[in-house]
């Protein structure tokens, strides 16, 4: 389970700067389709065996201090409530605000780490600046640079030494996990509500991964499935005003849990960005997904083009999840619910598909003879063999002789050869092009910090 890590302060502090610089250069491990909605709000980043996911906040509002106070309380109060740890950036340059104090003061009364950096700090002689900040009573502080990314390296030693290594695999039984994400009203509670209140449904409830996480795991047949971040959903209160940023953030969660995501779309209102962003997170992270149109009970479909219409949007909009499922439904009358399942289960099948490397490599090889590669630099691709290195969703290793010169065309004609041979239509397929004698250089150049900086950082106690 991949950590979230909010980056909060005041405006200009640097947020973004720091953002880009620990998610700059991430391995080239998602391959980047043109289309993909990327929201630069949110960023994988991966420090030596750690991954999580970070959240700038910042950039959403213009204006003075006065006018930012409450909507900067209110981010600090949603990521503390979503992430699962808080960076607050302060301004080395700039000095203290009584935001900062403010800041601190609502940091103090939460038990999840809180990471005081202070930007700016581009030269030694700087340092001194520091010990304003310490006035504030603050025990450890740590000196950066976002632009010129000095100590930024250390203090990404310090944020993820507490968290989960990336093989530490979430333990997988046999169960199909299933995350509902969709933008706000779409339906996601109706549908859950729907899912588990089916008829001869045992539904128990079972803690999730994180803290106030709960999964709801149930039986049909004889599969197992869990529902996943279901808590408080099927109890809903009242609905407290979230920022939008925040409740992709619940999105995120869930989807980096689950084997498929369904994706609810309010049909009555039609295909929006939103719906297009959520649809590009569940790919980002590999998901298998279904599109399913909700609130068909009210659609106008009186001409019997509806689905025709909102599907060829979709298709257009979210073509990077081209082989997700699209049906239409309605959790409020019930109406094709039952066809949830076998969907599910059908892309569940691909979605965990083992392809031995005798099958692979002979469908590989038909692929490159039926179409050459084109040369790279004069020189002739060589493709020397393939094998799969994971499955959820199936991914596939080609050894290359000059990976890079393999045009993005031509890696998307193999995956589409690789999805016929293997009839895999309808789940994400990755096929990483890798030198047969690659190297995997790091994305932060560590040797960056200088080491007198290590030593001289204050640190009175760790929290
Ligand atoms: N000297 C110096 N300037 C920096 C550093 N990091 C960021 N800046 C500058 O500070 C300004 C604000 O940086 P941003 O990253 O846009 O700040 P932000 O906190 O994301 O701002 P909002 O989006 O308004 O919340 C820019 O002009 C940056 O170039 C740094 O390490 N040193
Ligand atoms: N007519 C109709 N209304 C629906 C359907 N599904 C959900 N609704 C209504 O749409 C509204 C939003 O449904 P919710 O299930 O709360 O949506 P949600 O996605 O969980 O909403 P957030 O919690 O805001 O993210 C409610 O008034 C539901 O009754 C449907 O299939 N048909």
């Amino acid at each position: 389970m991949k950590p979230i890590v909010a980056i909060v302060g005041r405006p200009n502090v640097g947020k973004s700067t720091l953002f880009n610089r620990i998610t700059r250069s991430r391995d080239a491990i998602v391959d980047d389709l043109p289309g993909v909605t990327r929201d630069r709000n949110f960023g994988d980043a991966r420090w030596d065996d750690k991954a999580f996911t970070l959240v700038d906040t910042g950039g959403f509002a213009e204006g003075d201090d006065d006018a930012f106070a409450p909507h900067i309380r209110q981010q600090v109060e949603q990521a503390i409530i979503d992430a699962d740890a808080i960076i607050l950036l302060l301004d080395g340059k700039g000095g203290i605000s009584p935001f900062d104090a403010d800041l601190i003061a609502i940091l103090r009364t939460v038990d999840k780490p809180a990471f005081y950096v202070v930007n700016k700090i581009d030269g030694e002689g700087q340092e001194k600046a520091l010990s304003d900040f310490y006035s504030l009573g603050i025990d450890t502080l740590f000196p950066v640079s976002a632009e010129h990314g000095y100590g930024v390296a250390s203090f990404l030693d310090e944020l993820t030494a507490g968290f989960p290594e990336m093989d530490a695999k979430e333990e997988r039984s046999d169960a199909i996990r299933i995350a509902v994400v969709g933008k706000p009203n779409a339906g996601k509670s109706s549908m859950i509500n729907a899912i588990l209140g089916e008829d001869r449904l045992v539904v128990s409830e079972v803690a999730g991964t994180t803290r106030d996480s709960i999964d709801s795991v149930f039986h049909r047949g004889d599969r197992k499935y869990v529902l996943v971040d279901t808590a408080g959903i099927r109890r809903k209160g009242k609905v407290s005003f979230r920022l939008e940023k925040f409740s992709i953030i619940k999105a995120l969660r869930s989807l980096e849990r689950c084997d498929v995501a369904l994706i609810i779309i309010d049909a009555d209102v039609g295909i929006s960005d939103q719906d297009v962003r959520v649809a590009g997170y569940a790919y980002d992270r590999g998901c298998g997904a279904i599109f399913l149109l909700n609130k068909w009970d009210l659609v106008d479909n009186r001409d019997g083009k509806a689905l025709k219409r909102l599907t060829e949007k979709l298709r257009m909009d979210a073509k990077f999840l081209s082989f997700a499922p699209v049906t239409t439904v309605s959790a409020k009358t019930g109406q094709r619910i039952q066809r949830i399942f076998p969907l599910v289960d059908q892309v569940y099948a691909q979605y965990a598909a083992r392809i031995t490397t005798g099958q692979l490599n002979k469908a590989m090889d038909k692929a490159l003879t039926r179409t050459e590669p084109s040369l790279h630099k004069g020189t002739r691709l060589k493709f020397y063999y393939a094998t799969q290195v994971s499955t959820r969703p199936p991914t596939f290793v080609s050894f290359v002789n000059f990976p890079g010169g393999v045009h993005f065309s031509y890696q998307r004609y193999l995956i589409n050869q690789i999805r016929e041979a293997f009839s895999l239509d309808k789940t994400p397929v990755r096929l990483l092009l890798r030198q047969r004698t690659g190297k995997n250089p790091d994305f932060l150049n560590k040797k960056r910090t200088p080491a007198s900086w290590k030593k001289k950082r204050r640190t009175k106690s760790k929290r």
